[in-house]
């Protein structure tokens, strides 16, 4: 057996910033080095982050990814750390023609190997996965080669990221020309359910390779996507070595018993299993095995329960596009209902009570309660806050212009998200929206009203799923939460019937089904794509299925305007569903 110490860092990349992302590179570096590591590795296009969506586009971009990465060869070879071996991913060119609509040099989702100032080997990831929120066949050309370095007597193959996911290819050219461990840096977006999958999926992956496999993935938010983290190790029989704790950073350090190598270098061609053929390019970069006098015990972090990851992702995605996009502060309309409620909630967690504004903006039909619970939120968690009243300009505006119906119940609503933007625009505060998946599903808001802003933390969240949130959190303080309260959500907002409180006495379910029923019609019609035939099959109220299908194909007009916010569902409405506006296509006449 042969022995390596192996560093994964687990870090949180910023999309386009590449020169804190290099000195990120260097700075975890040093600390693998002081760990003792024998290898270190990043993350899929850690020096450029992950997606980089349209950029890939941008000759320039490309050029300055490929800069990037030469001058971190030479910069950690300068700071003395040029024996430590790092896999870093970033963004590459093949040497191809280009295909049609894309810019020369055909971009690669690229990952290398530095050391000793050099870039050793290159490798790109083979298989460009098109569906859900990916969308690699439009940027990047499929990798070839397979490069298999000999470290310390161990041979290591790399792969990347949807390498992992799909039949043949990379793993199962491994299979063939042997390794004694496979390393895959990724950037693996989160949802519910997935970190299971996850799991799963490498230990059969490891045991098809005939290896240990090492999973170094990406944490941080950026726009919609939230990455977890939870980088994993396993052993070539599948068994779980060690794992990362999710949704934070962490330089998981693993000493790993390996098969000492015995193949000869040298390049060989194999059929990858999927109609492709992948280039094994074996070569050695030392020999000499090590000893390593004193272990590191394998470190399994303890895992969140289903809800405190929900949480944890919706947390560090308002955390972080609050600060990758240079705000400080947020703003958002507390009304005293649940919606809003645990949308202050949410960013007085992500970036602390003291730096979230709200404003409780009461009309003629507002009932006492509700000023009194938003006012209740407010003790409790110590945010800022202030009352504006909006009754005068309401009336003000009605003298000029004659509304009826809910034209003039939509203008309460427009005139609290002009106090909002006003307030955004004086201040520089972030505008917070508190629209939840259901009413996004159901065109229930108003465009230009409780939709306006900048981000919205729960629009992923259907509406039964807010309220057991809400009661989640009410029922934990965990140390990593901002707000260090106990309870931070008035018990009445939680358990109160909802209401727009936009005319007299108006409840959501004067006009919606009850949200236990209609939430899951939404999850059959939006997440499964069941037609209406099959909806009915599936035990749904015919008329019930004919009205909802209805108000979700008419509202995809509000959704196209909503702001971003985090994926929590395998189906959010942004990335993951894309249709036309226009669109006569009825899955039910009418
Ligand atoms: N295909 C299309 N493409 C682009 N724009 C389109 C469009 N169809 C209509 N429009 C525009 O959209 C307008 C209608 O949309 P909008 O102005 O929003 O108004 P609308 O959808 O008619 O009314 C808002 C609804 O949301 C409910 N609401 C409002 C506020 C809060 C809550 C809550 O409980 O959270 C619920 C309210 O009770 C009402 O049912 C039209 O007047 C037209 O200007
Ligand atoms: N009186 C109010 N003061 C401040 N903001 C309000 C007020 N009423 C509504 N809003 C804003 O408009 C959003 C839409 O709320 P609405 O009361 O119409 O129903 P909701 O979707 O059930 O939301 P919530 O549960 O937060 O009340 C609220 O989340 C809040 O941001
Ligand atoms: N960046 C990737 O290649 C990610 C694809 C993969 N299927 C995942 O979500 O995890």
């Amino acid at each position: 057996m042969a022995h390596l110490r192996i560093a994964l860092a687990q870090t949180n990349p910023v999309v386009g910033d590449l020169a804190a992302n290099s000195a990120k590179l260097l700075d975890w570096t040093r600390q693998a080095a002081a760990g003792g590591a024998h290898l270190v590795l990043f993350t899929e296009m850690f020096l450029t982050g992950y997606p980089v969506e349209d950029l890939v586009l941008r000759s320039s971009f490309v050029d300055a990814s490929i800069a990037a990465l030469e001058q971190a060869a030479a910069r950690l070879a300068e700071e003395g750390l040029g024996e430590l071996p790092v896999l870093v991913g970033f963004m590459d060119r093949a040497d191809l023609a280009p295909r049609v609509g894309r810019p020369k040099g055909a971009p690669l989702d690229g990952a290398a190997l530095l050391h000793r100032g050099r870039i050793v080997t290159r490798t790109a990831k083979h298989h460009l996965q098109n569906y859900g929120v990916f969308d690699e066949y439009r940027y990047f050309v499929r990798g070839d080669r397979l490069p298999v370095f000999r470290l310390h007597g161990v041979d290591v193959a790399v792969a990347v990221c949807e390498d992992l996911w799909q039949e043949g290819g990379p793993v199962a050219v491994v299979g063939q020309a042997g390794a004694g461990l496979l390393v895959a840096p990724n950037a693996s977006p989160y949802e519910r359910g997935k970190d299971d999958v996850r799991l799963e999926l490498l230990a059969r992956r490891a045991r098809e390779a005939g290896c240990a496999l090492a999973y170094v993935n990406q944490v941080g938010g950026q726009d919609e996507l939230v990455f977890d983290g939870d980088s994993i190790v396993v052993g070539a029989d599948g068994e779980l070595v060690a794992r990362a704790g999710q949704f934070r950073e962490e330089l998981l350090l693993v000493d790993l018993d390996l098969p000492v190598a015995d193949r000869e270098p040298g390049r060989t061609a194999y059929d990858a299993g999927d109609g492709t053929t992948i280039t094994v390019d074996r070569f050695v970069l030392s020999s000499e095995p090590v000893t390593i006098d004193s272990p590191v015990a394998p470190s399994v972090a303890p895992r969140l329960d289903d809800m405190a990851e929900v949480y944890a992702a919706l947390v560090l995605g308002v955390r972080d596009y609050v600060a990758k996009n240079g705000f400080t502060s947020v703003i958002l309309a507390l009304s005293g209902g649940i919606d809003s409620a645990l949308t202050a909630t949410i960013a007085s967690d992500a970036i602390g009570p003291d730096r979230v504004h709200v404003v409780m903006m009461p009309s003629r039909y507002s009932s006492k309660h509700s000023v009194a619970d938003a006012e209740e939120l407010v003790r409790r968690q110590g945010v800022n806050a202030r009352l504006v009243p909006i009754d005068g300009v309401v009336t003000g505006f009605e003298k000029e212009i004659e509304l009826t119906g809910p034209a003039a119940e939509n203008l309460q609503a427009r005139v609290r998200g002009m106090v909002l933007m006003g307030l955004s625009n004086e201040h520089g505060h972030l505008v917070l929206t508190t629209g939840n998946k259901s009413e996004l599903a159901t065109g229930y808001s108003t465009l230009y009203g409780d939709s306006a802003g900048g981000f919205a933390p729960i629009k992923d969240v259907p509406k039964t799923m807010v309220w057991e949130l809400s009661r989640w959190r009410n029922a934990h303080t965990d140390g990593w939460f901002r707000m260090d309260v106990a309870r931070p959500i008035p018990e009445n907002s939680i358990t109160k019937e909802p209401s727009a409180e936009l005319s007299p006495d108006q409840y959501d379910t004067d006009s919606l089904p009850p949200y236990e029923v209609l939430d899951r019609l939404l999850d059959d019609y939006v997440e499964k794509d069941l037609g209406s035939a099959e909806l009915i099959a599936a035990g749904h109220d015919p008329d019930l299925v004919a009205r909802v299908i209805r108000l979700v194909d008419l509202a995809e007009y509000k959704r196209r305007q909503h702001p971003p916010g985090p994926k929590i569902t395998p189906r959010n409405f942004g990335r993951d569903r894309r249709l036309p506006v226009t669109n006569r296509w009825r899955e039910t006449p009418g």
